[in-house]
């Protein structure tokens, strides 16, 4: 099953085309890796995916892209689709309030109130970021408090507590330390089992170890995609091979 359908997708920003022609699924609970050299259109990918370049002025899109079926971009109501596919993003955003109130934030803009209710969401969303044991004789405290690693796992947890079927990662990892940054690979072997995860990553090396499925962009082009192993050690286009090999990028 995959979760995500993209066919002939081109993006333009004003005049310059950021993607072309891009065929891509994108499979349900797993783990997707975008990787390529800067500026080869993978964070502009991945906002397509929650319509997040609506934001942008001058944005184009072309073809179509769907969801579970749905073609986002015609029959979609923009705000739901936000919220099935949550978004964490290269620096940890913790808004300025405590810890609790970060990961119930967006139920309670839901609407829910009651007490019990939100303290088994924050606690299922904090378990299912490996934050609880951290953080949970602390709640209340300032989430500025925390350190970076921990900062971006609340991010998680919030997303999390939103209960989307997709989690849109930005590099998650590229301002943390390697120990934060283990953690949150770690983590990944427990997202995987809820959640369709897609991540732009700099780090081969990561993609390698996260991921089941790696697509390789080149100047707004999909190159190649497929097994994270196949790519890596077999990859079919020459210019995949150039890549990660270290030729350039
Ligand atoms: N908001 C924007 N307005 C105009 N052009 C943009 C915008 N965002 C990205 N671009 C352009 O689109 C192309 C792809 O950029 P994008 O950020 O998607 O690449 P990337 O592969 O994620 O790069 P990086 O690894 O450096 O983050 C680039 O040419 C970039 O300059």
């Amino acid at each position: 099953m995959n979760t995500f359908e993209i066919k002939d997708l081109d993006l333009y920003y004003g005049d310059n085309q950021a993607l072309k022609s891009i065929q891509l699924a994108i499979p349900q609970k797993q783990v997707t890796a975008f990787i390529g050299p800067s500026g080869c259109g993978k964070s502009t990918l991945l906002r397509v995916l929650n319509r997040m370049n609506d934001l942008i002025a001058g944005v184009r899109i072309d073809g179509s892209v769907k969801m579970d079926g749905a073609d986002i971009y015609a029959d979609v109501d923009v705000r739901k689709l936000r919220m099935r596919c949550g978004m964490v993003f290269q620096k940890p955003n913790p808004f300025p309030m405590s810890i609790y109130e970060n990961v119930a934030y967006g139920q309670k803009a839901q609407g829910v109130k009651d007490k019990k209710t939100l303290d088994k969401i924050v606690e299922d969303a904090l378990r299912g970021a490996a934050l609880w044991d951290e953080v949970k004789d602390r709640l209340h405290s300032h989430a500025f408090g925390l350190s970076g690693g921990q900062q971006q796992r609340l991010c998680i947890a919030r997303t999390i507590a939103m209960k989307p079927d997709v989690i849109l990662m930005d590099e998650p990892t590229s301002a943390l330390d390697p120990i934060a940054t283990a953690r949150i690979e770690e983590l990944m072997e427990d997202l995987r089992k809820e959640f369709t995860v897609v991540i732009v990553t700099h780090s081969m090396a990561q993609a390698r170890r996260i991921a089941d499925k790696t697509a390789f962009f080149l100047m707004g082009e999909l190159v190649e995609h497929g097994d994270t192993e196949q790519i890596f050690t077999a990859p079919q286009d020459k210019r995949t091979h150039g890549y990660i090999t270290g030729d350039f990028g």
